[in-house]
């Protein structure tokens, strides 16, 4: 749905050099620091800034190239955009339906009604969680929608409202031929949702993975100096320096846990995963 090849961006103290793919039928997270590159590289693939050099293709072809139909298949949360405070949903509504031809406003009422967002009250009287809903379901009341790209949608959010969005999200996988991609600073928020993680840092991919790679095969193993010079240095990935020894990041945990059974072996979770990805050597 979404290849990026090497696509690069420069601003004065930035470099984005950005290679992902976003396949059909599955959730791509893109993880990252604040200022590590996400927005810039979502902008990227929305067309609304070129890259020097690389190639962003959406739907099999260059962003520039997309035609009206493609771009109304695209659902799309910006964190720095939003709707004009003084305005209520009930007023919204004739714009969104003027804007888009594809929403589907009959959706969105009864989705607004499901998750309490008054019609009447003005936007700028919503609490955090309720204008990051409405920015959701905005996105996802486009009929014609096949992918979603969504930048940073859970900022922010207590855990119910949060829960009640990544709902909202698997419910709009369903149908199958569709994609999202979705950016957060807070990794477990998108474990138990995403299908494929991409870690960005300082304007690069550090890392990718399969969730479920992820989940089943890496590990940290917690040795001690002594132990970590017996150790078979082959399938670990990176390492830290702790007060014990060393946190060894693997890809094979069970290899270790066969053959060093007296070492103990901790489940990566994707946040431990990544912090010591973007902090070991
Ligand atoms: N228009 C711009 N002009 C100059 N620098 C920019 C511009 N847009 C982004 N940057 C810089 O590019 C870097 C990456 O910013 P970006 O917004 O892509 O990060 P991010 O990962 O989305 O961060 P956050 O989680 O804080 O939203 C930052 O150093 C930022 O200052």
């Amino acid at each position: 749905m979404i290849r990026l090849e090497h696509a690069k961006k420069t601003y004065s103290d930035f470099q984005l050099d950005c290679s992902m793919e976003i396949r059909e039928g599955q959730i791509t997270a893109l993880i990252g620091a604040n200022g590590a590159g996400k927005s810039t590289t979502f902008k990227l693939i929305l067309g609304l800034i070129r890259p020097e050099s690389g190639e962003v293709a959406v739907f099999g072809h260059p962003v520039s190239e997309l035609t009206i139909e493609e771009r109304q298949q695209i659902g799309v949360v910006l964190s720095d955009a939003g709707f004009s405070e003084y305005l209520t949903i009930k007023d919204l509504l004739p714009i969104l339906e003027a804007l888009y031809p594809v929403f589907d406003k009959e959706r969105f009422c009864n989705y607004c009604e499901r998750f309490s967002l008054p019609m009447d009250k003005k936007i700028r009287e919503f609490s955090t969680g309720m204008k990051a809903k409405l920015k959701v379901l905005t996105a996802i009341c486009n009929r014609d929608a096949r992918l979603l790209i969504l930048d940073e949608p859970t900022a922010g959010l207590d855990v119910m409202v949060r829960e009640e969005i990544l709902d909202l999200l698997r419910e709009f996988m369903i149908p199958g031929d569709r994609s999202i991609l979705i950016s957060s600073h807070i990794s477990s928020d998108l474990e138990g949702l995403c299908d494929d993680i991409y870690l960005i840092d300082h304007g690069q991919i550090h890392f990718h993975e399969q969730t479920d790679v992820l989940l089943e095969q890496y590990g940290i193993l917690k040795v001690t100096p002594e132990q970590y010079e017996t150790l078979d240095k082959e399938w670990i990935l990176k390492e830290k320096e702790e007060s014990y020894g060393y946190a060894c990041l693997t890809n094979q945990k069970q290899y270790y846990m066969e053959n060093w059974p007296q070492i103990a072996v901790e489940n990566g979770s994707v946040d431990q995963v990544l912090m010591i990805m973007a902090g070991g050597r």
